[in-house]
């Protein structure tokens, strides 16, 4: 039985998904930050239904009856409800039949998928047990099997030895999710059937006929109140899966049939697999055309000295890869595939490099002793295949192999048929370490040309002159100042958090980007110095992860020509580096304009509306001093830290392209464009506008 660990967390990956855009349409609208819009995301589910009070005692523990838990949360034990999950219920069904072939029991298995859409895998193996059963008065040991969780025959090793099967779970789980399921067992001169619906047997198990035949089938129907009213099998994906078996046990016929009806693809209607080589002929067929290294693959099978168990094996290399890889690995163990590896590529990595190694320094190869483990797989076609007792898979799912002999078991056994096939043939040997070799001083290579380019990059990094940076190194928290002149420049420099912000002046009037082309964008030092100052590449060059800080905040007066300033910079960034603005990283910062003071009470207005409304609630009936900054410049370092820097005291607004950014085009027409009266307007609500109160 196979199992995927249940998500704990629910369907909130959501969470993680980025957020829409929120609707806003002008540049100035703010945009809440991304924690409020997740939480507020949140918000927006319908509130939970009020708690019913007062009765959380023992009646609300349930306990989950017979298969009642697996129709509750089939992701538990098939990892969901998809169509890996749909396809899983036929593994756990052709695992029990492998189970009695790789006994020595069964010889034959046959899979049909009919037109009604049932699936159906008979095997001639013993056929499941159908006498009463001893715990269970009245019931059948089939009928155990197929409505007991954790019931099984394959906990004491008795009946089997080395088998996929382990949890006694897999049956059970097939039938709760059917939505009709039939066992037929042919044993003890009698052909027996019993049917079940999702779960729940439908009539007792009935001798239906003699018979001297031997075997199992079960026959059903995936429920679609679990998998979905569309969800049915794939041919091609069945196909599939049933050929890999036949070449994990070549003591195995797979006999494949399907309903012409259900076959939309090349998958053969009819097919007999059958493969007295095992995994020699898997990789045969897995590298067809590909060039390999050496001219015949290095396999094996050993069978374990008096106990159970064995281990095979086939792998091979190739320059060109295998089609999108370089290289590839298959593990099974007991011909459960193992997709997350474990145990027993661990021993086949060790037993492949240590063997190589150790050929190399006998035939005198000095760089042999440079070569790891990964230079030896990656460019390897590798299956390696181990049948153990009492596997142990790590956590809830079959996945990946933890039993540590398994380690053990194959390196043991890989050493002298390795070392064998490599003396037997040194030319061979030759090649594969050769190649071996290249691949780890092409490793080394790499290293080196990494750590150069990461040294000369640091070089390159030349920062303007004018940038104050930030003393810390990290990006998050980092946020760069655009200032508009010197002497703002000089005061913003002292009311900056060192560690945080950094501070840029950007010196006069900058050119009036929106019409101007690409290299005299460039050319201007300016906005040179700002790209310089970002880190990042202009246009679809841009990366985020350049990007030297979070927060990029254009701080320009409050006056008129602070907001032309302002929307010339936004139109840069919006031109230049678009991906930053919907990124959400630029901000406009709200010093105030005013100043209100009387006794020792002072206040500061953002404009002359907050300046009115401040006069008739705070001061009112008084006669305050009001002062009116002229510029950034004016004002005292601590007063600018107070008002408009220091992040838990200031405004600022995000800069937020509308959603429907054809718009922008026209906005940055009305700003910029050729058309004045309509750009004075713009920058006298922009000036208002930038003094709406939204604390980010
Ligand atoms: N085709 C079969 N032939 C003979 N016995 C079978 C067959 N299928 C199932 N059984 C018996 O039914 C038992 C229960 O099967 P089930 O798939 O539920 O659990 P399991 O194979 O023991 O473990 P897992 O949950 O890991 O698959 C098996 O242990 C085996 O004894
Ligand atoms: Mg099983
Ligand atoms: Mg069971």
């Amino acid at each position: 039985m196979t199992a995927s660990t249940p998500s704990l967390f629910g369907d909130d990956d959501d969470a993680l998904k980025p957020v829409p855009a929120p609707p806003l349409a002008t540049p100035h609208e703010p945009r809440p930050d991304p924690k409020a819009v997740t939480s507020a995301k949140a918000a927006e589910k319908p509130a939970p239904a009020p708690a019913p009070s007062g009765n959380y005692d023992a009646s609300a523990i349930e306990v989950l009856e017979g298969l009642e838990p697996v129709r509750m949360r089939p992701g538990m034990y098939i990892g969901g409800t998809d169509e890996r999950a749909l396809h899983h219920l036929f593994a756990e069904v052709l695992d029990n039949s492998m189970d009695e072939a790789v006994a020595g029991h069964a010889k034959s298995i046959e899979v049909s998928l009919d037109a009604d859409g049932f699936l159906t895998v008979k095997d001639d193996g013993r056929g499941m047990p159908v006498d009463p059963h001893p715990k269970h008065p009245g019931k059948s040991a089939l009928e155990v099997i197929m409505t007991v969780l954790h019931a099984g025959g394959k906990f004491s090793g008795k009946a089997y030895e080395t088998s996929g099967g382990l949890h006694g779970v897999g049956a059970s789980v097939v039938n709760a999710l059917s939505e009709r399921l039939e066992v037929t067992v042919w044993r003890d001169g009698f052909e027996h059937r019993q049917n079940f619906e999702r779960g729940k047997p439908t009539g007792p198990l009935q001798q239906v006929a003699p018979s001297r035949k031997k075997g199992t089938q079960v026959r059903f129907l995936p429920d679609p109140q679990i998998f979905g009213d569309g969800a049915i099998f794939k041919p091609a994906r069945l196909y599939r899966m049933a050929r890999s078996k036949a070449y994990l046990f070549r003591g195995v016929q797979i006999k494949w049939s399907c309903d012409p009806s259900r076959i939309h693809d090349q998958t053969p209607p009819e097919a007999t697999f059958h493969f007295p080589n095992g995994l020699a002929d898997f990789l045969a067929e897995r590298v067809k055309t590909t060039a390999t290294v050496t001219e015949s693959a290095f396999s094996g099978r050993i069978e374990r000295q008096g106990e159970a168990g064995a281990v095979e094996w086939a792998v091979t290399w190739t320059p060109q890869g295998f089609g999108e890889a370089d290289g590839f690995m298959q593990s099974y163990c007991n011909t459960v595939p193992t997709p997350e590896g474990g145990t027993h590529e661990a021993g086949f990595r060790a037993a492949l490099t240590k063997g190589l190694k150790a050929y190399g320094e006998l035939a005198g190869e000095k760089r042999a002793g440079i070569i790891t483990a990964d230079d030896v797989i990656a460019n390897a076609g590798a299956l390696i295949s181990v049948f153990i007792r009492n596997p142990e898979f790590q956590g809830q799912t079959k996945e990946r192999l933890s039993s540590s002999d398994a380690q053990r078991l194959v390196e043991n056994a890989l050493r002298d048929p390795f070392d064998h096939w490599l003396t037997a043939s040194p030319k061979a040997a030759r090649s594969l370490l050769d190649f071996v070799i290249d691949r780890a001083e092409e490793r080394l290579k790499r290293r080196k040309d990494k750590e150069v380019s990461r040294a000369s990059a640091t070089r390159k990094l030349r920062l303007p002159g004018k940038l104050a940076d930030c003393s810390g190194a990290a990006v998050d928290g980092a946020e760069l100042f655009l200032v508009e002149g010197d002497s703002a420049g000089g005061s913003a420099k002292q009311a900056r958090d060192r560690k945080t912000q950094a501070i840029l002046p950007l010196r006069g009037k900058i050119l009036n980007v929106a019409s101007a082309s690409g290299d005299k964008l460039m050319g201007n030092k300016e906005l040179a110095d700002l790209m310089l100052a970002l880190g990042v590449q202009p246009g679809n060059k841009y990366r985020e992860e350049d990007l030297r800080y979070e927060r990029i905040v254009i701080m320009t007066d409050a006056d008129v020509d602070g907001a032309h300033i302002a929307s010339l910079l936004i139109t840069f960034f919006y031109r230049t580096v678009p991906e930053l603005v919907r990124g959400g990283k630029l901000f406009l910062a709200m010093p105030p304009l005013y100043r209100i003071s009387h006794g020792g009470k002072s206040l500061y207005a953002r404009d002359d509306a907050h300046k009115d409304e401040l006069l008739a609630t705070e001061f009112k009936n008084k006669k305050p001093e009001i002062g009116r900054f002229k510029g950034l410049g004016e004002m005292m370092p601590a007063q600018l830290k107070e008002t408009t820097m220091d992040p838990s005291k200031r405004t600022m607004a995000r800069v937020v392209l509308p959603r429907d950014e054809s718009s922008v085009e026209d906005l940055v027409e009305t700003l910029m464009g050729r058309k004045p009266e309509l750009r004075f307007r713009f920058i006298q609500e922009n000036a208002e506008f930038a003094a709406a109160d939204v604390d980010i």
